[in-house]
């Protein structure tokens, strides 16, 4: 069954948790959908786990439409949502709803998710307004790196803490159908899941979310680059890469590979009039 923001509202209604994971690629995008997840989010961790950035600044508009239009050709039952990039909804309404539509019309994305609070409430209304769904992003919101001087848990003072919560049900005011919570202290995020109607996605938030998401290469084991605590590894994928490639590389070197069966013949009368 396809998954749609109104199947999200659904289970945040009867209580089912919402399992979601990154991709970037078509094949990934087909194995995560055929395992059942609820929802696919084109990240713009892109810019760390595919483009080898040091962090989601560089990434464009063209690189998530790029990819989005990767994974939906990939994801048949999976709720497609696609992060607009930095600089693509700060600088005005009508800019962000023009890259918003974008990823839909080119990226093929069911929706978009956008980070930030109360700061952007008239992007997300005007989006809404305009037939595109958004998902907001609070807490420890990528983007703002310089801002922040560092990958930092949110919300621990009784300040940040009050912001969080107002900028969640801000979001929900202006229409967001879900919002991501990154890197909080798991009982504010069960405070905030309480607190508004629309489902919470979690990543380093806690199990009090209504869903959760993580970025796919972290929980296979695929990208040392850094790794965050709230990372769990569900398989070693990148252990088994390695492994594979280095039985390759031998096989290769040592003329085991390619043996009869990976080989094509020819016959040999045709074979003989080339001698
Ligand atoms: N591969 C990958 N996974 C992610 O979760 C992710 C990305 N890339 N790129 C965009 C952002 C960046 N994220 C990050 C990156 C680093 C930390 C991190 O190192 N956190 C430390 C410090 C926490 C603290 O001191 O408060 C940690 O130990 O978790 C957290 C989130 C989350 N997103
Ligand atoms: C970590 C998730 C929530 C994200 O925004 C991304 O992958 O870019
Ligand atoms: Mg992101």
């Amino acid at each position: 069954m396809k998954n749609t923001v109104a199947t999200f509202a659904q289970a945040k209604a009867e209580g089912r948790k919402l399992a979601m994971l990154t991709a970037y690629d078509y094949s990934t995008a087909k194995l995560e959908d055929e395992a059942g997840i609820d929802g696919i989010l084109i990240g713009d961790s892109l810019g760390n786990v595919v483009l080898g950035y040091e962090d989601t600044l560089s990434v464009t508009v063209e690189d998530m439409i790029h990819h989005s239009a990767a994974v939906a050709r990939g994801a048949k039952n999976a709720l497609i949502v696609c992060d607009m990039p930095f600089l693509s909804y700060e600088v005005s309404v009508p800019d962000a709803v023009r890259n918003a539509g974008r990823l839909l019309k080119e990226g093929r994305a069911n929706c978009v998710k956008l980070e930030g609070g109360e700061e952007v409430c008239p992007q997300v209304a005007a989006m809404v307004a305009a037939g595109i769904p958004v998902m907001g992003h609070l807490g420890l919101t990528p983007q703002s790196i310089n801002a922040f001087g560092g990958f930092k848990v949110q919300g621990k003072s009784e300040a940040a803490a009050r912001k969080l919560i107002s900028d969640a049900k801000a979001l929900e005011a202006a229409g967001a159908f879900a919002i991501v919570l990154e890197a909080v202290p798991a009982k504010l995020a069960a405070l905030v899941t309480k607190e508004v109607g629309v489902p919470t996605i979690g990543i380093g938030a806690g199990a009090g979310c209504d869903g959760q998401i993580l970025v796919y290469q972290d929980m296979l084991g695929m990208f040392s680059d850094f790794c965050p605590k709230f990372v769990k590894r569900f398989a070693n994928v990148g252990e088994a890469m390695r492994d594979g490639f280095a039985s390759y590389i031998n096989e290769v070197r040592e003329g085991s590979f390619p043996s009869a069966e990976h080989t094509f013949k020819i016959d040999d009368e045709v074979l003989e009039k080339l001698y």
